[in-house]
């Protein structure tokens, strides 16, 4: 084991908590642990706590001085003035928002001005919306809150409360970013905005500075402010000027730092900030991982056959094309949508060509987030891959001509929890910017063929624009 301080980080993302456990100084991964959330959008944070209990089991924290947790973004977690949880969490991946979200848009005057006031246009996924949804649908629920925090939030909180250190919730800027009710580009929150969709006041958490202290457990463990996971990702990448990184977890993403808050009223690109003190423009799917976890299920072979039928088949999949919205989408903003598979012929209808059409739908979807992010103004010079889709052979070999970029994958790692606990490292040392750790990169391709990926890309628009013509 390193002689050297220990630092952890925690992902408490949709489907599990993961922990990692690295040299403060270098950044290496000394030990790894996982604990695995409920698969639903409305969780009770104790299964939060259980998954972390079960990460940390046998001594995986043991010689560690910090620690900061990283987790999925806009939850609503809301508080009665015990701090007991008042309903279970909503998620991010929740769409029974969606309605409340378009509320809160009219009554602000319309898209443009929430881009202008907070850097997003709320969607169900947003923080704000599902505290409307609860002011609107169980008042009972909305009269006891006294706060509203996020999962990350929460998980801080509830680790120092157990170590006797508590003294008040907190958060941090990017993470708070994602509320709607917190502007990225001044860092400060918007209790009108709060207010608005509450119906009343409600507490939020102290925004911690990115490298704070924010307490110490008994056993001595210092927590640093912690983040949304994506900019604890971007963090554990330590992103460079012309990275865009496309995350293929429980939701699909597409980010890259940013120098200056972004604003726009499509509500594709949400300005949010970064765990440092820049600016993450960020574009979430609903759809990604779990796209070829349902697609290998309706071919009734395990992900390494997909991956292996799906490379059998040639670009555009024989015309076929998987619109792959098969939990809604978010964007575009199509939360009732469905999956569809389109230009099916006999001639095309094989195993070969569904499980091409399944990798390339969900990739289709992201390589639409790219180009956002790159009109925010973001140069796309690689992309590199990340989360537990980024392991599939056919999602590497079939990237770089959709995305029309050179896709770089790092070596396959928990890059939320290594970016939180590099946060930790920071906050640990006190020095003005954190400790600069290395990523090695597994692999890299360049497009081979952009032409064949540009069709297949012109096609998957057309039958987006036939099935969703407001998209
Ligand atoms: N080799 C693989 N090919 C495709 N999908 C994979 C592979 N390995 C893991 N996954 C999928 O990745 C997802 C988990 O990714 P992860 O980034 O940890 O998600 P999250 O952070 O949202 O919980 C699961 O849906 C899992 O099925
Ligand atoms: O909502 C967003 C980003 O805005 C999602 O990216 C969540 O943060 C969930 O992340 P994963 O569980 O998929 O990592």
């Amino acid at each position: 084991m390193s002689s050297r301080p220990l630092v952890a980080g925690v992902d408490t993302s949709t489907q599990s908590c993961k922990v990692a456990v690295c040299d403060a100084e270098t950044g290496e991964v000394v030990r790894l642990g996982r604990g695995t959330h409920p698969d639903a959008t409305e969780v009770d944070p104790a299964h939060w706590w259980r998954a972390w209990e079960e990460a940390t089991a046998g001594g995986l924290l043991d010689g560690v001085s910090a620690l900061a947790v990283g987790g999925q973004q806009h939850g609503m977690v809301l508080l009665d003035e015990a701090d007991e949880v008042v309903r279970p969490a909503l998620l991010w991946n929740d769409t029974r928002s969606a309605g409340t979200a378009r509320d809160l848009v009219d009554e602000l005057g319309g898209a443009q001005a929430w881009a202008d006031a907070v850097g997003i246009v709320p969607l169900a996924a947003i923080t704000a919306a599902k505290v409307r949804w609860v002011r609107d649908h169980e008042p009972a629920s909305m009269d006891r809150a006294a706060r509203v925090v996020l999962p990350h939030d929460w998980l801080t909180g509830r680790i120092l409360a157990a170590g006797g250190g508590f003294d008040g919730w907190t958060t941090d800027a990017g993470d708070a970013s994602g509320t709607g009710y917190f502007s990225a580009a001044t860092r400060e929150y918007r209790p009108d905005l709060l207010r608005m969709a509450a119906g009343r006041d409600l507490d939020v958490p102290r925004v911690a500075g990115p490298a704070e202290v924010v307490g110490r457990t008994r056993d001595g463990i210092a927590l640093a402010p912690g983040t949304g996971d994506n900019m604890g990702a971007a963090l554990g990448l330590g992103l460079l000027p012309g990275d865009v990184v496309v995350s293929l977890g429980t939701s699909g993403t597409a980010f890259a730092r940013h120098d200056r808050p972004t604003a726009d009223p499509r509500g594709f690109v949400q300005s949010f900030a970064d765990a440092e003190d820049g600016f993450l423009p960020l574009v979430c799917t609903l759809n990604a991982a779990r796209v070829l976890t349902s697609g290998a299920a309706m071919l009734g072979v395990e992900l390494a056959d997909l991956d292996r039928l799906a490379m059998a088949a040639e670009p555009g999949a024989g015309g076929l094309t998987l619109l792959p919205f098969l939990d809604g989408e978010r964007t575009p903003n199509l939360p009732t949508a469905t999956g569809a598979l389109h230009g099916i012929t006999r001639g095309n209808a094989t195993p070969e060509n569904l499980a091409r059409a399944v990798v390339e739908g969900m990739l289709l979807g992201l390589a639409d987030a790219v180009d956002a992010v790159r009109d925010a103004g973001c140069p796309v010079e690689r992309v590199l891959l990340i989360g537990g889709a980024a392991k599939s052979a056919a999602v590497q070999a079939i990237a770089p001509d959709l995305f029309g970029a050179p896709v770089a994958v790092p070596a396959p790692g928990e890059y939320v929890a290594v970016g939180a606990a590099r946060q930790a490292a920071w906050a640990l040392s006190g020095a003005p910017a954190a400790p600069g750790w290395g990523v090695d990169i597994e692999a890299t391709a360049d497009p081979r063929d952009p032409a064949a990926g540009a069709e297949t890309r012109e096609r998957y628009a057309a039958a987006l624009a036939s099935a969703y013509p407001q998209a």
